[in-house]
């Protein structure tokens, strides 16, 4: 599980912050630090963007309450992609625990790369323990740091079970995300509550029917 380069927009840094690779902080239990490895946002050019924008739009963004507007604009959009950094602790599975272990309903909340438009809901996800298992809030975690991106659900849904699998090396990993689009509810079609459910499993989860049932019927999806 250690020593991969990273794929896709995620880096796992040591605590020499090389930004590729994996260093482990501790033998057991076992931490790595991950860090994602995109570029940061560029405030100063986003201010000035977002000003521009409201010019664009008719608005006067020298009025009083506009002022402020690129700047906390800016910052929104920094925060809303980028994820916090975390330990990745994984601890022996002595006892050979060998039956799923899923964390649902956890909060995901995105961006939409076709509109900008926040796309918000929640995420089921699972594995099948391996040699190791995961501290339960890594999986929080991980949906973070693909969500706090540009995206599209399916991608996302994808990228949270490729790298668990990659990372962690369990059985079988399952991940559901349910997720309502703004751009579908506030404008376009306006579909307001329609939701969209996107799957990605791996492993035992994908080949044994079983298994892959029996996660379903654990996240409540009727598949
Ligand atoms: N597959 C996928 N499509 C998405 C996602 N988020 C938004 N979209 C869709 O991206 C598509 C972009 O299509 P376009 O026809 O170029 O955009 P548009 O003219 O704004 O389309 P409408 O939303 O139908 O008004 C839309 O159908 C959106 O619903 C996503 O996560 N996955
Ligand atoms: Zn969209």
């Amino acid at each position: 599980m250690a020593g991969e380069v990273p794929r896709g927009s995620v880096a796992l840094s040591g605590p020499q912050g090389t930004g590729e690779g994996v260093v482990p902080r501790s033998p057991s239990p076992r931490r790595l630090q991950v860090v994602h490895g995109r570029g940061g946002v560029d405030l100063a050019a986003a201010q000035r963007a977002v000003g521009d924008l409201l010019r664009a739009l008719g608005r006067n963004p020298a009025s009083e309450h506009l002022a402020d507007t690129p700047r906390r604009v800016a910052h929104a959009y920094a925060e809303m992609l980028t994820p916090r950094e975390f330990d990745l602790t994984t601890f022996p599975n002595e006892e050979g625990y060998d039956e799923l272990v899923l964390a649902r309903d956890i909060p995901v909340q995105s961006l939409c790369e076709h509109h900008l438009l926040p796309f918000q809901g929640v995420a089921h996800v699972g594995y099948l323990p391996g040699e190791r298992i995961l501290g339960l809030s890594k999986l929080a975690r991980v949906v973070e740091l693909f969500a706090r991106d540009l995206q599209v659900q399916e991608r996302l849904t994808k990228q949270v079970a490729d790298w668990l699998q990659e990372h962690l090396s369990p059985h079988g990993v399952g991940v559901v995300i349910e997720a309502e689009h703004l751009c579908m509810s506030l404008r376009g079609v306006r579909v307001a509550g329609s939701r969209t459910v996107t799957s990605s499993l791996l492993g035992a989860l994908r080949e044994d029917a079983r298994s892959r049932q029996e996660f379903f019927a654990l996240t409540g999806i009727h598949a």
